[in-house]
């Protein structure tokens, strides 16, 4: 992986080393399981099914993994168990062979609506998650500058969340995650609510900055194609109890752009995950359908 394109830098702001990869983001899921219910009384028609089992899932440094499944699988749950934001009920999360106990600045999370403060500008809204860490002022300009130069937003920087387009506001938001330079990105459908032709920006957008930062990512989609075409690995969850069914490597090249999707191996492999995807979805909906007749 390359290190920063370090010729992007402004400037007014010297350059601010970005993750590689070595700094760690090894994470390790070990039989998780979560059930909201456990242990307390189950309301009335919520499933008496947990909503993840015994998922084991390991995600070296550096690497780009991507979830996908069926709605209600549990894709999301996974990922805030990852964040730290619930606690699994059964099994362990890992990050560098530390238990994950609650949310932490080493994952940077970004979910579908970007959620950045309305009151605070694209500049403060990146510049957030660094005003909790112990770092001078100028340190902090300094990675404000770099990261706005980063996804493409430096004359941005002074716009409120409302002056900004769908796209730009997601790229603040992940600005805003790597500025605190977690050693795992964590995606929650980061693009699902955005046009197809701002997708696929934000997607060539994304690898180069993964390739860029050499952080780990993991990132949640129910779009298959997303998937294949960002992953290097895709794994598949399915439904009642939410588990992992599949996970499979992606054999394209590193360096992907509109093409890849023409690449019959590329096709192929969309192919066979978004039949896994259907084939469990019909598995859930039969059971569905059995338990009301
Ligand atoms: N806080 C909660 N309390 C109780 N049940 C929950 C809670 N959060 C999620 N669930 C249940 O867990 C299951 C999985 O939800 P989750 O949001 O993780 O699925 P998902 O695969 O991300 O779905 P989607 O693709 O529709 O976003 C669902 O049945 C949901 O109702």
């Amino acid at each position: 992986m390359s290190g920063p394109d370090l010729t992007k830098t402004p400037a007014t702001a010297p350059a601010v080393p970005a993750p590689t990869g070595e700094g760690g983001g090894a994470l390790l899921l070990r039989g998780v399981g979560m059930d909201f219910h456990a242990g307390r009384r189950r309301p009335a028609g919520a499933p008496a099914i947990p909503t993840l089992v015994g998922v084991d899932l390991a995600v070296a440094p550096g690497e780009f993994v991507c979830i996908v499944g069926a709605s209600g699988s549990g894709k999301s749950t996974l990922l805030r168990l990852v964040a730290g934001l619930i606690r699994p009920t059964e099994g362990q999360v890992t990050l560098d062979g530390r238990p994950v106990e609650g949310p932490g600045p080493e994952r940077g999370l970004v979910c579908q609506s970007g959620a950045l403060f309305p009151w605070r500008t694209a500049a403060a809204n990146i510049a957030f998650g660094l005003e909790l860490l112990p770092m001078p002022r100028a340190e902090r300009r300094r990675r404000v500058a770099w990261y706005l130069n980063e996804v493409g937003l430096e004359a941005y920087g002074d716009r409120l969340p409302g002056q900004l387009s769908g796209g730009q506001r997601q790229r603040v938001a992940i600005a805003r995650a790597l500025a605190c330079e977690p050693r795992v990105v964590l995606l929650d459908e980061p693009f699902g609510a955005l046009d197809v032709q701002t997708k696929e920006d934000m997607q060539l957008f994304l690898r180069q900055v993964w390739a860029d930062t050499g952080t780990t990512v993991l990132m949640v989609t129910h779009d298959v194609e997303e998937a294949v075409f960002l992953g290097q690995r895709v794994v598949v969850l399915a439904s009642d109890p939410g588990r992992v069914v599949a996970d499979l490597p992606v054999r394209l090249p590193a360096g992907r752009d509109l093409g890849t999707r023409r690449d019959p191996a590329f096709l192929e492999l969309r192919a066979e995950v978004e039949d896994l995807v259907r084939l469990h979805h019909r598995a859930h909906t039969s059971r569905l359908a059995a338990t009301a007749g």
